[in-house]
């Protein structure tokens, strides 16, 4: 049921990602449920960009040379080289913000996209996957924004993508409902 998807996702990192990755017709529907998040006059302000088969090595060597340049040594860029390959699948998250529009305010646009990887990564445990957003310093890194991204895009993080291989130990914790919702009542005195 829908409403225990949504009550049960969490997240997989890489280090618990097995093969098999999403497919064609699955990532297709979680860019789907993606696309059903709310978004104010349909700006659709992202752009999912799949990373599979050989393209993985391309990144690992993206990633492994902006380690280099950013001082590491071989050991660091292997692990970094790592991360491109572990993952069965990775999606990167581009977001385009239009700044200038007249209607719409950037901070409304970053929550699309939000809802838009909020509502991907459920379609994915929906389907039996498990899955991590990530981002770090990576995304910050030049040389690989321009990788991903067109003028004026932002390279947002990268969603790790496969067969949950163990389960966490425990979910993330969460707070309360009471926590986060509450009755609003007028400041004004009536
Ligand atoms: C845009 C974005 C970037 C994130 N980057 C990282 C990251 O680099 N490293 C990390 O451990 N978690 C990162 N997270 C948080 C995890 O994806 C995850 O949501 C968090 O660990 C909570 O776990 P849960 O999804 O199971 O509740 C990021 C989340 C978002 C939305």
């Amino acid at each position: 049921m829908t409403i225990d998807a949504l009550l049960t996702r969490y997240s997989v990192g890489p280090k618990y990602l097995a093969e098999p990755g999403p497919d064609d017709a699955q990532l297709a529907l979680m860019a789907q449920a993606a696309l059903r998040a709310p978004d104010h006059a349909e700006l659709v302000p992202y752009r999912f960009k799949v990373v599979r088969g050989d393209a993985k090595a391309q990144m690992a060597e993206l990633f492994a040379s902006a380690a280099r340049a950013a001082g590491k040594g071989e050991e660091g860029a292997a692990l970094d080289a790592e991360r491109a390959l572990k993952p069965p699948v990775t999606v990167a998250v581009v977001a385009r913000i239009d700044l200038g529009h007249p209607q719409v305010p950037a901070h409304e646009q970053w929550a699309a996209v939000g809802g838009a990887i909020a509502q991907f990564m459920t379609a994915a445990h929906a389907l039996g996957f498990g899955g991590k957003m990530l981002s770090g310093a990576k995304v910050r890194n030049p040389v690989i924004a321009a990788a991903f991204c067109g003028p004026g895009e932002t390279l947002l993080g990268w969603i790790a993508l496969g067969t949950p291989a163990k389960r966490p130990s425990g979910p993330a914790r969460k707070p309360a409902v009471a926590e986060v919702m509450e009755d609003w009542h007028s400041p004004c005195k009536p």
